[in-house]
């Protein structure tokens, strides 16, 4: 059997937590084979900014093109894409590709206080590239960006901004409750039904990384078949085991341990489904 493929098109993150270094450990963990197109190389923490170097469209289409020519995907997730321009020539990429199992993670600002998108590309995000998306994968804070500044504190407002995300287009909405009080619980929308994902709370700041390993397993078991509730299930326990067993390294944020579901397995997750 021929091994499935994916693709991230994403920032480089140098402490190597989040971002392609991120996308690509997970790949790996769910054996699935990773390629990437890197948008722009982030070197920044809050004590040394070294910054954000973003790549000319003509280095970022380099890579897609020996990509697609050369390996092919079975699932695309995209991560930070910083500028306008990327996010439209992207857009059109996919478009021009006919690519599926599309999961857009729609990175604006990391837990280390990097902002990964620009103001003025806020519109080509919420218009051109997310209509396209099997799924998008907002955290709070992201949600409430994409709507417009809508506030979002509870549960309720949790479902309520999944069902104006899915006005957007996309076929499914994930909001993360990560910045929730009490357990961990992500709503996934489908346009009928919804399903609330729930994990115990771990008592960390060590959760560098944690949403892009999140879309990156989705993309993965994805690109293995899965349906979209499945592949988030499977997603959130990985993640989860991931947060549980987080590393500690000299200073800063520390990334989530991408093995740990290998070695560790199951977290106490559940999946429940309302109308
Ligand atoms: N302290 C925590 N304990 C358990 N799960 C968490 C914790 N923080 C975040 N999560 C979960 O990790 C995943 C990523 O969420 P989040 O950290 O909000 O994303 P992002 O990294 O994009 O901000 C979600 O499933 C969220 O519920
Ligand atoms: C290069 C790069 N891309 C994305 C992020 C954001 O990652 P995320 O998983 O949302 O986690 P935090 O950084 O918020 O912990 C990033 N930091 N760098």
């Amino acid at each position: 059997m021929m091994i499935k493929r994916a693709l991230t098109i994403a920032g480089s993150a140098a402490r190597g937590g989040a971002g392609i270094q991120a996308d690509l450990k997970t790949f790996q963990e769910f054996d699935v084979f990773g390629t990437s197109a890197v948008t722009a190389i982030v070197a920044k923490n809050p004590h040394t900014g070294k910054g954000i170097h973003p790549q000319t469209w003509e280095a970022i289409e380099a890579q897609l093109v020996t990509i697609a020519e050369d390996i092919g995907m079975d699932a695309v997730k995209t991560g930070m894409l910083f500028t306008k321009e990327i996010i439209e020539n992207v857009t059109e990429f996919i478009q021009k590709e006919k690519l599926h199992n599309l999961v857009v993670d729609p990175v604006m600002i990391g837990k280390m206080g990097s902002a990964l998108l620009q103001e003025e590309a806020m519109e080509a995000m919420r218009h051109r590239l997310v209509p396209l998306a099997t799924i998008i994968t907002p955290n709070m804070p992201e949600a409430s960006y994409l709507l417009g500044g809508k506030e979002i504190q509870t549960l309720e407002d949790l479902k309520d901004s999944a069902r104006l995300l899915h006005k957007l287009g996309p076929a499914h909405v994930l909001v993360k409750g990560g910045r929730l009080e009490g357990p961990a619980v992500d709503v996934l929308y489908d346009g009928e039904q919804f399903y609330l994902f729930e994990a115990p709370r771990i008592h960390t700041i060590h959760t560098n990384g944690a949403g892009c390993s999140y879309s990156a397993a989705i993309t993965a078991c994805l690109a293995k078949g899965m349906s979209v509730p499945d592949a988030v299930f499977e997603a959130k326990k990985f993640i989860t085991a991931g947060i549980r067993h987080s590393l500690e390294f000299k200073q800063g944020v520390g990334p989530t341990y991408h093995a740990a579901y290998r070695q560790y397995g199951e977290t106490g997750c559940t999946m429940r489904i309302e109308k």
